[in-house]
C-alpha cells in the first residue's frame, strides 16, 4: 500500500516516530566537543564508539557509533585524564594543602630550606643533583611552587610577567602557574629558564627578607574540598587553564535540591523536602567551613579571594563533584583529612545519562590503568548509551543528581509516621506502645507505596497499628508476617486505601500549583522538575489504589 492508510502502515508510521524520537541529535561538531576531543587525544584517548548527542527524554549523553554487544568495553578512559586528588596535590595548589609527606611538597621542602641559604643557586648546574630532583618537570613542578612561596609570601615578592619564559616552561611540562603565561616562542631549555629564573628572583628581591613558609592550613581540608577548590579555581583561571576543555562542557547550573529556589523546595513531596533543607545546611556549612582554608590561598590569586571562592562558585563545584564523579577508592592521602577518598572526575565518559534498565561493570583497571566501563546490556547502533548509577528512587536521583527517571521501576511513595497515624481508625488503642515497637523493630521508616501496590512493610506496620486491644500480644507475629484475622488485614487495607487517596488528592493540587507557578515564574526548569517527580508518584499512587481496591475485594 502507498498511501499509508492502512495498519501496517500506521504501525511502520508509529515505530519510525519512537525511533526518531530515541535517536539523538549530534553534538560532536560543537566547538567545546572538538576542543574536549583534542584535548583527550593529547592525553591517549580516542574514542570509536560513542560520540556526544542531545536526546529528547534525558538531554545531553553519548551515543554509540555501532550497536555494542554484552560484555563490550564501551569506554577505556586513562588515568591521565582523570582528575583526582592526585591531580590536586600536584597542582599549585599541593603546597597549601600537602604536610610535607608527598612527593612533591617534599621536594619543595628542600627547597624551600636551601633558599634561605642561598648557597644552592650559587652553582646553578649542581641545583637539580642537589635537590635530589629525578625529572626536569619534577624540578619544574619544584619550581612552580618555590614561585607560588615567592610570589605569595615573601614581602619582596616579584610579580610575573606575562610573557615571562618560565610560565612557557611551566606549561609544557604540565605545570600550571595560577598567574597564567601568554606563549612566548622562547627556544630555551625549560631547566635553563627555570634556573636563571630563580637566580633572577634572588638578584631581584632580598632574598633573607623572603619568608619561605608553607602556608598549610589546619585542619587539613577533606578530599572533597580538595577537588570543589580546584574546580573554582581552574575554572576562574579560564582560558589560562589546561582544564579549560573539560571545564567548558561542564554545565554552568545544577538542578540538585540545593540550587532549587525555595518555593520550589516546598513543592517537594515531604521527607524529600526535608532531606533538601538538609543538603542546603550542608552545603553552607561546607562553605563557611572551608572560609578559612580559601583565605590562606590568597597569595595565589590577584583578586580577593571572596570573590573567587564565593558561595555560589563553591555550591557549583559541589554539585560537579556529587552529580559527575565516579567511585574510584583511593588509598588515603596524609595530608587530606581521614575522609574517605572516592571521586575522581572523569571527563567525557561523565557524559553517560542513567538509565535503571541498564547493567554496567565499572572500575578502574590497575593493570591497562584506565577507568573501565563495560556494559552487561546489548545498545543498537545510534542508540543513546546508558550506564546505572545504582537502583535508586527517584528522591534519591533528584537529591543527588537533580533529575527524575520516568517509569523508574525502583520509583515509590513515602508515607511518614504522621500520616500512618493520621488515617488509623479513631478507636485504635496503645498507639505510642505501637509506635514504639515499631520503631524499636525499624518499622518506622521506608514505608511506601510502589507500581505494585503497598510495601509489605507498610502493609506490616498498618497491621500491626491496627491491632485490637486483645490481639496486641500477637505483634511479634505480625512482624514475622503472620495473618492475625481477617478484621485485621481488612482494617490495614482500608487504611492503606485512605492514604493513598489523600495522597493523590494531594499530589493533583501540588500539580495544579505548579501549573499555575509555571504562568507566573521564571522557573521553568525547576518546576518541570517538580511536575515530573509529581506526575511519577500520581502514576504510582494510581496503580497502588488498583492494586489495593482489587486486595480489599478479598475481603468484602
Ligand atoms: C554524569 S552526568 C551525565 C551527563 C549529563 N547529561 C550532561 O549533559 O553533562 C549526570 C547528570 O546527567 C543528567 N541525567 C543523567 N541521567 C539522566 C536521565 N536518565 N534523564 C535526565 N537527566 C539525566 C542529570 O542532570 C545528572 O545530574
Amino acid at each position: 500500500m502507498k498511501n499509508g492508510g492502512g495498519r501496517t502502515s500506521r504501525i511502520r508510521r508509529r515505530k519510525l516516530f519512537r525511533s526518531s524520537e530515541s535517536r539523538g541529535v549530534n553534538e560532536s561538531y560543537k566547538p567545546e566537543f572538538i576542543e574536549l576531543k583534542k584535548w583527550l587525544k593529547d592525553r591517549r584517548f580516542e574514542d570509536a564508539t560513542l560520540i556526544p548527542a542531545r536526546f529528547p527524554g534525558t538531554g545531553r549523553g553519548l551515543m554509540s557509533k555501532t550497536s555494542l554487544q554484552e560484555g563490550q568495553t564501551i569506554i577505556s578512559l586513562p588515568e591521565s585524564c582523570l582528575l583526582t586528588t592526585d591531580t590536586v596535590i600536584r597542582s599549585y595548589l599541593g603546597a597549601y594543602i600537602a604536610n610535607g609527606t608527598s612527593e612533591i611538597p617534599a621536594t619543595a621542602l628542600k627547597l624551600e630550606k636551601r633558599v634561605g641559604s642561598k648557597e644552592v643557586f650559587a652553582e646553578s648546574n649542581l641545583l637539580q643533583t642537589k635537590l635530589e630532583l629525578r625529572s626536569p618537570s619534577q624540578f619544574l613542578r619544584a619550581c612552580g611552587l618555590f614561585m607560588a612561596f615567592v610570589l605569595g609570601c615573601g614581602p619582596g615578592r616579584r610579580p610575573l610577567r606575562k610573557e615571562d619564559p618560565l610560565l612557557d616552561a611551566f606549561s609544557e611540562h604540565g605545570v600550571y602557574s595560577p598567574l597564567g603565561h601568554s606563549p612566548s616562542g622562547s627556544r630555551t631549555k625549560p631547566s635553563d629558564v627555570c634556573i636563571s629564573c630563580l637566580f633572577h628572583i634572588l638578584n631581584e628581591s632580598n632574598s633573607s627578607n623572603l619568608d619561605f613558609h608553607f602556608k598549610r592550613w589546619q585542619p587539613p581540608p577533606s578530599p572533597l574540598l580538595a577537588l570543589c577548590t580546584f574546580l573554582v579555581s581552574e575554572k576562574h583561571a579560564g582560558d589560562r587553564s589546561p582544564w579549560k576543555p573539560y571545564l567548558e562542557v561542564l554545565p554552568k547550573a545544577y538542578t540538585c535540591p540545593v540550587c532549587l529556589e525555595p518555593e520550589v523546595v516546598n513543592l517537594l513531596p515531604n521527607p524529600l523536602k526535608t532531606k533538601a533543607w538538609e543538603q542546603r545546611s550542608h552545603v553552607q556549612e561546607f562553605f563557611s567551613s572551608s572560609r578559612g582554608f580559601f583565605s590562606s590561598l590568597q597569595p595565589l590569586f590577584s583578586e580577593a579571594i571572596e570573590t573567587i571562592f564565593s558561595y555560589r562558585a563553591l555550591r557549583w563545584a559541589w554539585c560537579t563533584v556529587n552529580t559527575r564523579a565516579v567511585y574510584m577508592k583511593r588509598p588515603p592521602q596524609l595530608c587530606l583529612s581521614p575522609e574517605p577518598d572516592t571521586c575522581a572526575l572523569a571527563p567525557y565518559l561523565d557524559l553517560l545519562n542513567h538509565s535503571p534498565d541498564v547493567q554496567v561493570k565499572a572500575a578502574f583497571n590497575e593493570e591497562t590503568r584506565c577507568y573501565e566501563i563495560r556494559t552487561a546490556t546489548r545498545c543498537g547502533k545510534h542508540k543513546e548509551v546508558f550506564i546505572c548509577y545504582g537502583p535508586h528512587d527517584n528522591h534519591r536521583l533528584l537529591l543527588e543528581y537533580g533529575f527524575v527517571s520516568v517509569s523508574n521501576p525502583h520509583a515509590c511513595v513515602y508515607v511518614s509516621k504522621d500520616i500512618l497515624v493520621k488515617y488509623l481508625p479513631s478507636t485504635a488503642k496503645q498507639m505510642n506502645k505501637k509506635i514504639s515497637i515499631l520503631e524499636d523493630h525499624d518499622f518506622i521508616e521506608n514505608l511506601t507505596f510502589g507500581w505494585d501496590g503497598p510495601s509489605w512493610r507498610l502493609l506490616t506496620a498498618l497491621k500491626l497499628l491496627c491491632l485490637e486491644a486483645e490481639e496486641f500480644m500477637c505483634w511479634k507475629k505480625v512482624l514475622l508476617g503472620e495473618i492475625i484475622s481477617d478484621t485485621n488485614e481488612k482494617t490495614s487495607l482500608d487504611v492503606a486505601q485512605k492514604i493513598c487517596c489523600y495522597f493523590i488528592e494531594e499530589t493533583h493540587a501540588v500539580l495544579r500549583k505548579v501549573s499555575r507557578m509555571k504562568d507566573e515564574v521564571a522557573l521553568m526548569n525547576q518546576l518541570t522538575l517538580v511536575e515530573t517527580l509529581r506526575t511519577e508518584e500520581l502514576k504510582i499512587l494510581q496503580a497502588s489504589a488498583k492494586a489495593l481496591t482489587a486486595l480489599q475485594t478479598a475481603f468484602t
